[in-house]
C-alpha cells in the first residue's frame, strides 16, 4: 500500500500515522475508525493558498465540505484560511455550529428549499452559487422580504465532457446542475439576475467533474466561460467580479492513478484566466475553486478488524471485516479501487490475493476485488488508504450498523472528533405508536 502523508511502518511493524501507532489507536478508539492525518490536510490547504498567491489572481479557495463535514474539519479549514462550500442546511448549520465566518460561506445545491435560503439569508452568508430560474425567483423573493441583498455565481455548463465516471460528471449539457451556455440558457439567466433587486449578481460557476487528473477540461472550462463571459459583456453590458470554477482534482487511490500536484493544477487554470479574459475587462476576475476530495482525500485512513474468512478453493478468497459499504459506499457506488494493508503486521511481505468483504447483508458489499497481503487471521488489523473523501459523509446506517468514530492524529497525539454512534443513537429518531407499542401486564 503507498503510504500517504505521514503514514509509516514503525520498528514493531506496525502502520502509524501522525505519530500514533494504529494498533494502540484501535485499543483505544475500536474499529472501524476514520483516522485523519491532520498535517496532510493543513499541508493541502497550504498547496492550494501558496499556488493562488504565486498566481497573482484575486482568489478564493473553498474547501467543498460534501467530501468531510464535521466541526472539527471544518475549523481546520478556517484556521488555514480557506472558505467553505456548503450544500445543504446541514453542512450550513455544521459551518456555523463550528463557527466558521459565514461571508466565507458558498451555498450550493441544485434544489435548495426556502428554509435553507432563509436560514443562510438570515446567517449573513457570503454568496448562493444558483442553479435554476426557479431558485432564482425564491431567492429574490425572500430576499425582498427581509430587505437583504444577497451576492449571487450563476451555475453554467460549460459543455465539457470530464474524463471521469459518469456519475461524477458534472459540466455536460445533459446534467441536472446549472445553465447551460451552449443552448442560450446561461444567457437568459444572467439578464434575469442582473434585473433582480436583491441580487447581486457576482459572477458564475463552473464544476465539470470529480476526480480528474488532467488539466485540459479545466481549461477548456476557462475558455467557454470567458467566451461566454465576452458575449455577455457585449450583449449585456453585464461584467463578472468572480468566476468560480469548482473542485474535482484528482488524487492517487491506486497505482497507476496519476493525480497532478496542487500546484499544477492551479497554474494551468490561472494561465488559462490569464490567457481567456485579457481584453474582456480592465480587470481580471477573482478565481475561486472549490475541491474537496484534494483536500481531504488522501488524509484518511480507515482501520478494520479482521473477522471471518471464506476459502473458495480455486475461485476466490473473502477475508471479512466489521465495516464495509455502511463506511464506505464508494466500491458499491462508483467501483472505486482502494488499497489496503494488514496494519499490524505491515512489514510482513504479501503471500496471497484476497477480496476484502464487508459486514452486510449485501453480495454488493465488497470493499476491495483482489489485494495483495500476508495471510490474514481473525483479529489482524486491515487499514485502507484515501478514505478521508466521500466516507464518513457518505456513510449509512444499512443494517442499522453504527457509525463509527473519528480521530485526528498530530505529532503522536490523537483527539476524537467524532465518537462511535451508540446502540441508542440507533433507534434515537424511533417512535412507536402507543396502540401498537408492548403492554405490560400488570401482575
Ligand atoms: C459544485 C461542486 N463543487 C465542488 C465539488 C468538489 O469536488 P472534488 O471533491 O472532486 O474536489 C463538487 C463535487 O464533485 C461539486 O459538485
Ligand atoms: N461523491 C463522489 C464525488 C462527489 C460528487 C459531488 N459532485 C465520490 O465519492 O467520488
Amino acid at each position: 500500500m503507498f503510504l500517504h502523508g505521514t503514514s509509516r511502518i514503525n520498528d514493531a511493524g506496525h502502520l502509524e500515522i501522525g505519530g500514533c501507532d494504529v494498533t494502540e489507536l484501535k485499543a483505544e478508539y475500536g474499529t472501524p475508525l476514520y483516522i485523519l492525518d491532520e498535517q496532510l490536510v493543513r499541508r493541502r490547504c497550504r498547496e492550494y493558498m501558496e499556488a493562488f498567491t504565486a498566481s497573482g489572481l484575486g482568489f478564493q479557495v473553498a474547501y467543498a465540505s460534501k467530501a468531510f463535514s464535521i466541526m472539527a474539519m471544518v475549523r481546520l479549514v478556517d484556521e488555514e484560511g480557506l472558505s467553505l462550500d456548503v450544500v445543504s442546511d446541514g453542512e450550513l448549520y455544521t459551518a456555523l455550529q463550528a463557527g466558521f465566518p459565514a461571508g466565507r460561506i458558498h451555498f450550493h445545491g441544485n434544489n435548495k428549499t426556502p428554509d435553507e435560503i432563509e436560514m443562510a439569508i438570515d446567517a449573513g452568508i457570503g454568496c448562493f452559487v444558483v442553479d435554476n430560474l426557479v431558485e432564482l425567483g425564491l431567492l429574490q423573493a425572500i430576499a425582498a422580504r427581509k430587505e437583504a441583498t444577497v451576492n449571487v455565481l450563476l451555475r453554467v455548463t460549460p459543455g465539457v465532457e470530464a474524463h471521469t465516471h459518469e456519475y461524477t460528471s458534472t459540466g455536460q449539457t445533459d446534467s441536472k446542475f446549472g445553465f447551460d451556455i451552449g443552448n442560450g440558457a446561461a444567457y437568459e439567466a444572467v439578464k434575469v439576475a442582473a434585473g433582480q433587486p436583491n441580487l447581486k449578481l457576482l459572477g458564475v460557476h463552473s464544476h465539470i467533474g470529480s476526480q480528474i487528473f488532467e488539466t485540459d477540461g479545466f481549461q477548456l472550462a476557462v475558455e467557454r466561460v470567458a467566451g461566454f463571459a465576452r458575449s455577455v459583456k457585449e450583449g449585456l453590458n453585464v461584467e463578472f467580479q468572480v468566476v468560480n470554477l469548482g473542485g474535482g482534482f484528482g488524487i492517487r487511490y491506486v497505482e497507476g492513478d496519476t493525480p497532478l500536484q496542487v500546484s499544477e493544477y492551479v497554474g494551468a487554470i490561472s494561465d488559462a484566466v490569464k490567457t481567456y479574459f485579457a481584453g474582456i475587462y480592465s480587470k481580471l476576475p477573482q478565481i475561486w475553486v472549490e475541491p474537496g476530495r484534494s483536500i481531504v482525500g488522501d488524509a484518511g485512513t480507515t482501520l478494520y478488524t479482521v473477522g471471518t474468512q471464506k476459502d473458495i478453493p480455486g475461485v476466490r478468497k473473502y477475508v471479512a471485516v466489521d465495516g464495509g459499504m455502511t463506511d464506505n459506499p464508494r466500491p458499491a457506488l462508483y467501483q472505486s479501487k482502494y488499497e489496503a494493508l494488514l496494519a499490524n503486521r505491515a512489514d510482513e511481505a504479501a503471500t496471497e490475493t484476497v477480496s476484502i468483504a464487508g459486514k452486510c447483508c449485501e453480495s454488493g458489499d465488497m470493499l476491495i476485488w483482489d489485494v495483495e497481503l500476508p495471510e490474514a487471521n481473525s483479529g489482524d488489523l486491515l487499514a485502507v488508504a484515501c478514505t478521508g473523501a466521500y466516507n464518513y459523509s457518505m456513510a449509512s446506517n444499512y443494517n442499522r450498523i453504527r457509525r463509527p468514530a473519528v480521530v485526528f492524529v498530530q505529532n503522536g497525539q490523537s483527539d476524537l472528533v467524532v465518537r462511535r454512534e451508540s446502540h441508542q443513537d440507533i433507534i434515537v429518531n424511533d417512535i412507536v405508536p402507543a396502540r401498537i407499542a408492548k403492554q405490560t401486564v400488570a401482575k
